[in-house]
């Protein structure tokens, strides 16, 4: 039984380009990608999409084996990555940065001609006819045939592109990986170089990722999509990554989408106004808010999204684990910056959030000076007669054992309170407030179906 399971996930893996799994890594220690698992198939051509610093480069770097991921596996064409050694890993993988600086004089030729140098048998090594027949074809299929004796410093940035496009190319790689390739590009040549990447993909049947900002670029280019945020939000065709709802929850601007007159792919606009920025493409108002943290909200918002409630949840800072599931799954997430305390502003959408919802799910997150505020918020919410259920964590055992007569039962609050008991403090205010302790998520589930509230209700917000 387990010989075959094993030899089930090997067919998987090999069947695979590339594959990710369980992936997480940080710089300097700050943790920035969570928990990555993706697989590659041969021939795909895949756009990586996110905002400014969500990790896109960071990814590719690490699918090209620069950075090695401080937990997880890469797997190339089922093999660890590191076991391919750098050679092995250039002979397959070919990056196009964003930017090349040389620090010499290189020409166009000699530039592309250095993409060969996995292949020779040292640096100084000569190469062979079929060597130089490579770089010519490489600089043929890129269009930079005629810029071989030009220096490459001193080309447009549109040309530097498909410069390094053909270095890449000299490679002969079966993985392309691209960093943004049209960033500097103006509207002809970001066409241009990605149809080329596409008949690279379609003809020689070479698999593409590339990370790149331009949605609509994306729809057009791209059958498959990954939007990432520190973790893989969505992965799939463009109708359904590019939905308004979720590019709202993770760009943090509303968008229209449609297929504009004549067009075979999808259109991405900007608002017109603000006013149209805080339509709710949705229409869907949620009913239930949750305050989670640190992986603490997982199973709580799998267990709302299979059940078809929909729910808020927030502030979460982007980078937590929960942040990145909770674009996928909630109706609204209330976002802060990474590793940054909440904000009054923040603080404000809370509140505004707690005054629409008919009941509030704390998560049995640890409660540390950072967001101690939100119990706050909850305290304001719970005294206004917001329902309120306390989900404990199923790992620690109940403190109920240890309470004094009379006092209420705080659930497992003590095992991870880090605010030198102000956490307690409040949650025994809540407790008091009416706040009702559960012990399972199906019992969450129970009391929220049964009260199956109306959403709309009002609380004050100076109380
Ligand atoms: N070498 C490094 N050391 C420390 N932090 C880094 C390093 N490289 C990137 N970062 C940080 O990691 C985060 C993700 O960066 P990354 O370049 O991967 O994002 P990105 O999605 O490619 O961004 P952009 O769209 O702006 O190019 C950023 O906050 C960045 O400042």
């Amino acid at each position: 039984m387990v010989k075959s399971e094993n030899k089930a996930s090997e067919t998987t893996a090999t069947s695979a380009v590339m594959q990710l799994s369980a992936v997480s890594f940080g710089y300097e220690r700050k943790p920035l990608l969570y928990d990555v698992s993706l697989r590659i198939a041969p021939g795909e051509m895949v756009g990586l999409l996110g905002p400014n610093g969500s990790g896109k480069t960071t990814l590719l770097r690490i699918l090209s084996g620069v950075l090695q991921p401080q937990e997880g596996q890469v797997l190339l064409e089922g093999r660890e990555l590191t076991q391919w050694g750098r050679r092995g890993v250039a002979r397959r993988i070919a990056v196009v940065p964003q930017e090349l600086h040389m620090p010499f004089a290189f020409t166009v030729e000699h530039m592309v001609s250095l993409g060969r140098t996995p292949f020779i048998s040292s640096f100084l090594g000569t190469r062979t006819k079929q060597d130089l027949a490579i770089v010519q074809d490489a600089m043929q299929a890129a269009g930079v045939s005629g810029l071989a004796e030009r220096v490459f410093n001193e080309l447009s940035g549109g040309e530097r592109q498909r410069v390094m496009i053909a270095m890449a190319l000299a490679q002969q790689p079966a993985v392309l990986l691209l960093d943004e390739p049209t960033s500097h590009l103006d509207i002809r040549y970001q066409v241009e170089t990605l149809e080329l990447v596409q008949e690279l993909n379609r003809e020689r049947g070479m698999t593409v990722v590339a990370a790149i900002h331009d949605l609509n670029l994306a729809a057009r280019y791209f059958p498959r999509l990954i939007l990432f945020q520190r973790g893989v939000v969505a992965d799939a065709g463009p109708a359904e990554v590019l939905e308004p709802g979720l590019l709202k929850r993770v760009y943090g601007i509303g968008v229209q989408v449609g297929i504009l007159r004549g067009a075979k792919h999808l259109s991405i606009l900007p608002p017109y106004s603000e006013e149209a920025n805080e339509v709710e493409e949705s229409g869907i108002e949620p009913s239930v808010h949750v305050i989670a943290g640190g992986g603490s909200g997982e199973r709580l918002m799998r267990a709302l999204a299979d059940a078809h409630i929909p729910f808020s949840i927030g502030a979460l800072n982007i980078g937590d684990s929960d942040h990145t599931l909770a674009l996928r799954l909630a109706t609204e997430v209330i976002t802060e910056q990474p590793y940054a305390p909440l904000s009054s502003e923040t603080l404000k959408q809370v509140r505004a959030r707690l005054a629409h919802v008919s009941m509030l799910i704390i998560c049995p997150t640890p409660i540390g000076p950072g967001n101690l505020m939100l119990l706050h918020e909850a305290l304001l919410a719970a005294q206004n007669c917001l329902p309120v259920l306390l989900l404990n964590s199923q790992d620690f055992p109940s403190a109920s054992k240890d309470r004094e007569p009379g006092e209420p039962e705080i659930g497992d609050i003590v095992s991870r309170d880090y605010t030198g008991g102000e956490g307690i403090k409040i949650v025994k205010q809540l407790l008091q407030a009416g706040a009702v302790s559960v012990m399972s998520i199906g019992e969450a589930l129970e009391v929220i179906k049964k009260r199956a509230v109306t959403p709309g209700r009002t609380i004050s917000s100076d109380n």
